[in-house]
């Protein structure tokens, strides 16, 4: 494992109201993010549609919903894998989280939100309501750029149709005297795409392709990490790794919060023709996206080093 570094990732302004679709800077920003998920696998934009009232109100609400006893948290359960309530874990002491499946409608906020507090918390549900429409529009607004970098804006409407966005809040408290401060162990995501968004505490640490760690540190509070997660590999004939990465809190700092939004397909992902060639055949078959994930938590799926390989690789 190499040492941290204090190299930063790509930073891409994604705030800008000119960003029209045919401009020049359009066409260099889907070039930016290109490079940025080949090269790194990841990218800090900046977008400032989500404003700092909006992230002080998601970060009060997100220590709200973390206060609540831990029984009620465990209410949140799901037949999807990774959909559900985490942490108690002995090797992770530190790591807390709850996911909204679905979270851009009123419906699944409001009932996620009533499980919660039996009595309603229309703070923390119109925060999550905001927050998702304007995360989803960024998710939205890069895969439409990297379509169509790759010359396949054609695949665009059926993925958008599939997509099955899940809203994850994490927490991290800070680490007592003497004990662990790993927050999260390093993994890729099993997604498509994953877009972080943080309170002022660090502790986000991503790996280069030459296997040093850094830091990401937001340059606004309107800094969200995009990454790259195994499915979008796939998708890309492995033209785009993910992104490795993991959380550590140092000592004697305060809790981090974060957030994530997960894109995953309902459907089967095809992997388009054009990124194939002659040189570089496809190499992977269409897969079902969730049953991927059924696969990854399965013991089968635990043993192979690269399990969107095992699972569909050809
Ligand atoms: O909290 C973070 O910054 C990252 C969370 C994460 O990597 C994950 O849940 O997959
Ligand atoms: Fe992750």
């Amino acid at each position: 494992m190499g040492s941290q570094s204090l190299s930063r990732i790509p930073v891409i302004d994604l705030s800008n109201e000119e960003l029209k679709q045919g401009t020049k800077t359009w066409v260099s920003t889907c070039k930016e993010i290109r490079h940025a998920l080949e090269e790194f696998g990841c990218f800090e934009a900046i977008y400032s549609k989500v404003s700092m009232e909006l992230h002080n109100q998601v970060f009060e609400t997100t220590e709200e919903l973390f206060d609540l006893p831990t029984e009620i948290k465990m209410k949140n359960k799901s037949s999807k894998p990774y959909f559900d309530y985490f942490g108690q874990y002995s090797y992770l002491p530190l790591y807390e989280s709850l996911g909204i499946d679905n979270p851009t409608t009123l419906d699944s906020t409001q009932s996620f939100t009533n499980l919660m507090w039996s009595s309603g918390n229309d703070r923390f549900c119109e925060s999550a309501l905001s927050y998702s429409d304007l995360v989803v529009k960024l998710d939205k607004w890069v895969i439409t750029m990297l379509f169509e970098s790759y010359g396949v804006g054609r695949c665009y409407e059926s993925y958008t149709e599939s997509v099955n966005y899940l809203l994850r809040y994490f927490k991290y408290r800070a680490p007592d005297m003497n004990e662990t401060t790993m927050g999260l162990t390093p993994h890729t995501d099993k997604t498509m795409t994953s877009i972080i968004h943080q309170n002022h505490i660090n502790g986000l640490q991503i790996k280069t392709r030459d296997s040093e760690w850094i830091e990401f540190e937001p340059s606004a509070s309107s800094s969200f990490v995009v990454m790259a997660g195994d499915a979008l590999m796939a998708w890309s004939n492995d033209r785009i790794l993910p992104c490795y990465h993991q959380v550590i809190m140092s000592h004697s700092t305060e809790t981090r919060y974060s957030l994530g939004m997960f894109s995953f397909s309902s459907g089967i992902i095809e992997i388009p023709q054009e990124l194939g060639d002659d040189k570089n055949p496809l190499k992977y078959k269409p897969f079902d996206h969730f049953g991927f994930l059924h696969f990854n938590k399965s013991q089968a799926g635990k043993k192979p080093p690269c399990s969107i390989k095992a699972y569909c690789g050809i």
